[in-house]
């Protein structure tokens, strides 16, 4: 297992967030993370990189205590794309090439710019390379984002939401990209997402989160009309179209 979450419990003060989550992701698997608003989702996307510390349970990476874990050895394992973002004075090449800041011992090598390049192919930033971040639209932005994740070539990468500001062929793009890199590359990916049908179609894993636990986990057998109705109090109907499972939402 490359990440094992046990017992673990989040208070913000006094207000219950998370309680008794326990799961497991194993290497190169792409699991998605489900709930409605204030479940507790980007909560435990930052205990998970260890921006907020759990108050009980424990996070074991790659078997190793999280808490023991110094921040720099962190970075080089887990990269993380946050909810929200800003651009800056900084261009798009250099906020991706940030993401090599972990592996970067004297000055930037060879290696360092090679990597970089490649990502801002990948990602069809080539054009935005010499532009501001803060000249960039929303979706861009978040590509860039994702890409500077993606240069940090972690293990583990942990997004919330990525697909939150992009229109609908780059959501699509981006998702396989990050599928294909996962595979490629044995990354483990641990994505917050609110599209249901996006995550059915590129992920393998899913854990349902209610009221701050696991309600349900599993693969795609767990995403049932009476799951959706118990986690997000929705009606739905579920069909395969063209090979591909799909919710319908209905009207109450
Ligand atoms: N810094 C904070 N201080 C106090 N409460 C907080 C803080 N951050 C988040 N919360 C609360 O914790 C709960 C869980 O928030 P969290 O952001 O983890 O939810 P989420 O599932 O990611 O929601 P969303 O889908 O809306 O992004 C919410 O009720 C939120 O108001």
């Amino acid at each position: 297992m490359i990440v094992s979450v046990d017992d673990v419990e989040f208070k913000y003060k006094s207000i219950q967030i998370l309680k008794d989550v326990k799961f497991e992701v194993k290497s190169g698997e792409i699991v998605s993370i489900l709930g409605i608003n204030g479940a507790g989702k980007t909560t435990l996307m930052k205990c998970i990189n260890k921006i907020l510390a759990p108050k009980k349970g424990t996070i074991l990476i790659e078997n190793s205590d999280l808490s023991k874990i110094n921040r720099h050895d962190l970075a080089k394992k887990v990269g993380y794309v946050p909810q929200r973002s800003n651009g800056n004075f900084m261009t798009v090449f250099d906020s991706l090439l940030l993401g090599r800041r972990p592996h970067i011992k004297w000055e930037v090598s060879k290696k360092d710019i090679e990597i970089t390049e490649n990502v801002l192919k990948l990602l069809d930033l080539e054009k935005y390379a010499l532009r501001n971040t803060n000249e960039l639209s929303g979706g861009e932005l978040q590509k860039v984002i994702i890409g500077r994740a993606l240069v940090q070539e972690p293990q583990i990468i942990l997004l919330d939401e990525p697909t939150n500001n992009l229109d609908l062929k780059n959501q699509l793009e981006v998702m396989k990209i990050l599928k294909e890199v996962s595979k490629k590359n044995n990354i483990t990916s641990i994505i917050v997402m609110h599209d249901i049908n996006l995550s059915l179609r590129y992920c393998d894993k899913f854990l349902m989160l209610k009221d701050g636990s696991v309600f349900a986990e599993g693969g795609k057998e767990i995403i049932t009309s009476k799951n959706i109705m118990e986690v997000y109090g929705v009606n739905t109907q579920v069909h395969e179209f063209n090979g591909h499972l799909t919710i319908i939402p209905e009207e109450s």
